[in-house]
């Protein structure tokens, strides 16, 4: 299987303060990454510093042996947090529409009744078609999370970065992503961070723990040891690939 990216002795600082140390990581064509791990522990940075947004202070990405710059492979970004107006007049067909510009043709731009089909098909793939003339200012949390999924679809990547995808979701709508995503990844290499462990874990093909430093990467099934070294403490896993229970039963203290 080729590498898509391929991270080799990455550090990255925020001034004085390292965050990422010596990471080595490969993420093959075809993966289902789950990038898990503690608050702070350098997640997002790392997504970044792939989308080439971070520098690496030491170390090297390279993306199909390119730099991050030079790479041929469409990259789709979904962020966690997204910092917008929501009093701006922008309906939500237009905001995923706006998936197709670039720094080529950032404004004026009119769309062809071809990308506005397209933008309306992954719509109806992400189940917001409803939502098309709805103002952005007016969605949910969960709503926009799926403008945004939408938006890097209408994209049509090669690898799919996405940082807490279904953070603000309800139960129903989590599995309704994630069974999308899967799909997705007959054909796009997905990569996600989340605090989701137990509801990925059946759809994730590989995971990797970060917590400043990359403390597994492989199939997702981990043992205790492992959990308490990245979060530091024990924690309950309860899952299909990962280790049903890494914590005490409740009550076991007493009988200590
Ligand atoms: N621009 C920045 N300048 C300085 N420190 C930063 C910056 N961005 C992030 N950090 C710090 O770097 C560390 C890693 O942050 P990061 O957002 O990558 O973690 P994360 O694992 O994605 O966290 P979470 O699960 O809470 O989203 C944190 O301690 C954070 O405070």
């Amino acid at each position: 299987m080729d590498t898509i990216v391929q991270i080799k002795d990455l550090s990255v600082f925020y001034e004085d303060i390292c965050v990422l140390e010596n990471i080595n990581l490969n993420i093959n064509e075809g993966d289902f990454l789950g990038i898990i791990g503690p608050n702070g522990g350098g997640k997002t940075t790392l997504l970044k510093t792939i989308l080439g947004f971070i520098a690496p202070s030491e170390g090297s990405i390279s993306i199909q042996g390119n730099s991050n710059f030079h790479s041929k492979i469409k990259i789709g970004y979904v962020p966690q947090h997204t910092v917008f107006d929501r009093n701006f007049p922008i309906r939500v067909l237009d905001v995923i529409l706006m998936g197709l510009l670039n720094n080529k043709n950032l404004f004026l731009r009119r769309f062809s009744v071809k990308e506005k089909e397209a933008a309306l098909c992954v719509m109806e793939q992400v189940g917001i078609s409803e939502l098309k003339n709805r103002q952005i200012g007016q969605l949910s949390g969960g709503q926009m999370q799926k403008v945004l999924l939408s938006r890097t679809l209408l994209q049509k990547p090669d690898l799919i970065l996405l940082d807490e995808p279904t953070a603000s979701m309800d139960n129903a709508s989590r599995t309704r992503i994630y069974e999308i995503i899967k799909a997705l990844n007959k054909e796009i290499t997905i990569v996600t961070v989340t605090h989701d462990t137990s509801f990925i874990s059946s759809y994730i093909k590989t995971i990797a723990c970060l917590n400043k430093k990359l403390f597994y990467h492989g199939e997702p099934a981990l043992d205790e040891a492992v959990v308490e070294q990245v979060y530091g403490c024990p924690i309950e896993l309860l899952a299909h690939g990962i280790p049903h229970r890494v914590l005490k039963e409740h009550g076991d203290e007493q009988n200590v």
